[in-house]
């Protein structure tokens, strides 16, 4: 089965996503492919610095992370025109990684996609787990974890569908607003539901 994994900024996609990995299923992470379509070389970062010039590079050339995320958490066309650029890389190589692991025999595979409902890439998934928070948890985490200013973590919280309607499109909802233990226990009642904690 193929689980999509999503959420809202800071609201637990990844510690959801680490007690999945200690079952040993495999995931895909499209923070992390996020990355990756975009260092030093790719043709990815070229068409990034031709959109938002030299000033989003750092020294040593990869990109400078904060400083692109001021400008597309704050302007709605600039985040339009990043992600023009950029989506199309990351599906593919999620695409790329999600057909080795079926080959190398996979059944179960998690993707973990921040953006499936804003991207609309339902369709990626056979199952779609929303882990959701209240907005005043949201918010605090955020700005902890982050180290920002409300106005900033508000930006970025502004940026994504909220978190009542992504509820409304999962197959099952993982309320994260109190311990890991309660997270936990909600993860493994879905996952037996659906057949993957055997
Ligand atoms: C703007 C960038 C450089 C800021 O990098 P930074 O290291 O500060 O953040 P990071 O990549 O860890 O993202 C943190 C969270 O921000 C949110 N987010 C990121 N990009 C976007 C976006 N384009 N629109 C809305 N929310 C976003 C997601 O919830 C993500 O989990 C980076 O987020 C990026 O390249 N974004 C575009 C790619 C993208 O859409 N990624 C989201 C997953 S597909
Ligand atoms: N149940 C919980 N109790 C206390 N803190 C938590 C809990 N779940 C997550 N956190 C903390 O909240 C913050 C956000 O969680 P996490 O990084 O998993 O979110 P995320 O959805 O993956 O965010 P992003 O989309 O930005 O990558 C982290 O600092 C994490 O340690």
């Amino acid at each position: 089965m193929i689980i999509g994994l999503t959420g809202s900024i800071a609201s637990g996609k990844s510690t959801v996503a680490e007690m999945l990995k200690e079952l040993h299923l495999p995931i895909i992470d499209a923070d992390l492919v996020a990355r990756v379509v975009v260092e030093p070389g790719t043709e990815t970062l070229k068409q990034i610095v031709e959109a938002f010039g030299e000033e989003v590079l750092l020294d040593d050339g990869t990109l400078d992370r904060p400083k692109l995320g001021s400008i597309i958490f704050h302007e709605p066309a600039a985040r339009k025109t990043l992600n023009d650029i950029i989506h199309p890389a990351i599906r593919q190589e999620m695409l790329r990684q999600r057909d080795e692991l079926l080959e190398n025999g996979s059944k179960d595979i998690v993707m973990d996609i921040p953006l499936l409902f804003e991207s609309r890439l339902q369709h990626f998934v056979e199952k779609i787990l929303v882990v959701t928070v209240t907005e005043e948890t949201q918010l605090k985490r955020l700005m902890e974890r982050n180290n920002l200013s409300e106005k900033e973590a508000m930006a970025r919280i502004s940026s994504q569908l909220p978190l009542s309607e992504k509820e409304k499109g999962a197959d099952a909802v993982i309320y994260n607003n109190n311990s890991l233990e309660s997270t936990r226990e909600q993860l493994y009642k879905i996952l037996g539901k659906w057949n993957v904690l055997k």
